[in-house]
């Protein structure tokens, strides 16, 4: 694709968008599929940067991935990876890093080593909190360059017992070591400390984990007792459901171009936290029609600023800020300090990119606060390689001015065909 794409001015937006598999589903499956000893045969996986990642990692530790058709069939080594030694780069894929520090720490034998790396945003993502939890309990992990960051270094030695861990930061190292603790030998407690971000996400964690025959007992919301020694069952078939992040730039076109879009993929049956973003859409002053695994959403050309804690969709959330600029009033996006830590410092870069629109903005720590703008003037966005800024701002394309979006393909982490599927059902009359 090209550096930068102008989008023209748009006014409409209707069809149908079937959605692409969801990241967070995606690669969990595919790591829950190569601990299993039986194959599994993932349906409507995504296919993008992050998946590959992960698809890559696993058929280097001797998993074998072979695509059949539309069907990604993954048969497993339930843990009993092959390489003595080896390492494994993950780009920038947070569900990829986290959760393999986890399971490799697990599941090594001796003799054996891994080093996790990944592109330098990697290399500035936090890890402590889970390497830490890990290392209380007997795990070698080593930090190669910069404490508390990949890449890491894991070698065997972990043992089941009583785990805390720090969720404040990350909701990816709860999952980690939920999906990781019951494969050692011997029982573990898991307790949660700190105020848990993105909680949804570690709901989707347990259902999947039921979906592959794990069972963990969750004592109260912040302690679970997890049983040693359980195996990953194949479910046979796994159905990856559409991406409720990626859905969240449909429903928020269908807001700003009236609609009706139908997207397919993730409706009120969806497992995945994101899906609340249609309660978003109807409180700025959209319609949502749910279906099971479908939605229909219409816009009326008025937007209502909103002010919402948005600590359990951080994702979507983002989606919040280029429909604020369109808001009869100012908008606050509240607890996203995690942001900070993303595919780049998402608070600054919002704020940056938002006020090259003509939009006075306030940037707090863990909030920003968005007025909507008086006088459009036409811009560059960066993207700083961040999928979500390239997807956010092709929004503004409803504006009068239209928008330039640099390093538009930077979408590839999760949603390749993100601009031709905009430029397909976004229409300029
Ligand atoms: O577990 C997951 O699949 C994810 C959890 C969230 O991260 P945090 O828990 O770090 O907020 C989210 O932002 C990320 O895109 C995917
Ligand atoms: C934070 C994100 O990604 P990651 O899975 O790398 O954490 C994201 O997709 O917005």
């Amino acid at each position: 694709m090209a550096e930068s794409i102008f989008l023209e001015s748009r006014s409409q937006c209707s069809g149908t968008v079937v959605l692409p598999g969801s990241k967070s589903i995606a690669n969990r499956a595919l790591l829950m599929s190569a601990l299993c000893s039986e194959p599994v045969r993932l349906h409507n996986l995504l296919n993008s940067e992050d998946t590959e990642h992960m698809l890559n990692a696993l058929t280097a530790l001797g998993v074998q991935c072979e695509k059949v058709d539309k069907t990604m069939v993954v048969t497993g080594l339930s843990g009993r990876w092959k390489p003595a030694e080896t390492s494994l780069h993950l780009g920038n894929a947070g569900t990829a890093m986290r959760p393999l520090i986890a399971a490799l720490a697990s599941t090594l034998s001796a003799n054996q080593q891994v080093e996790l790396t990944g592109d330098s945003r990697m290399q500035e993502r936090p890890v402590q909190h889970l390497v830490e939890a890990l290392q209380a309990q007997g795990a070698e992990v080593s930090y190669k360059k910069a404490s508390g960051f990949p890449p890491v270094l894991i070698k065997p030695g972990l043992n089941a017992g009583d785990f805390s861990i720090d969720g404040s930061v990350s909701s990816q190292f709860i999952s980690a070591l939920l999906m990781a603790l019951p494969l050692l030998k011997g029982n573990s407690t898991l307790t949660l400390v700190g105020e848990v971000v993105s909680k949804p996400y570690i709901e989707l964690t347990l259902k999947m984990l039921a979906d592959f025959g794990i069972v963990i007992e969750r004592v109260s919301e912040s302690r679970f007792h997890i049983k040693g020694s359980q195996s990953y069952v194949s479910p046979g078939n796994y159905h990856v459901e559409g991406d409720a992040s990626g859905a969240s730039y449909w429903m928020a076109a269908a807001l700003l171009g009236g609609g009706p879009v139908t997207i397919e993929g993730v409706g009120a049956a969806s497992i995945q936290g994101d899906k609340a973003f249609t309660e978003v859409i109807q409180a700025m002053g959209g319609n949502v029609d749910m279906g099971q695994h479908q939605m229909t959403v219409t816009g009326f050309g008025h937007i209502k600023g909103i002010e919402q804690d948005f600590n359990a969709i951080p994702d979507a959330a983002m989606t919040v800020a280029p429909l604020a600029l369109f808001a009869d009033k100012p908008t606050i996006i509240r607890n996203v300090a995690n942001w900070r830590v993303k595919e780049t410092d998402r608070l600054s870069a919002m704020a940056t990119e938002l006020r090259k629109l003509g939009a006075e903005v306030e940037e707090g720590v863990d909030y920003i606060k968005i007025h909507p703008v008086q006088q459009w003037q036409s811009a560059e966005i960066d993207t700083y390689n961040d999928h979500r800024m390239a997807m956010c701002f092709s929004l503004v394309a409803f504006s009068p001015v239209g928008i330039t979006i640099n390093d538009p393909d930077c979408c590839r982490k999760t949603y390749p065909t993100y601009f031709q599927e905009f430029s397909r059902i976004c229409q300029s009359y």
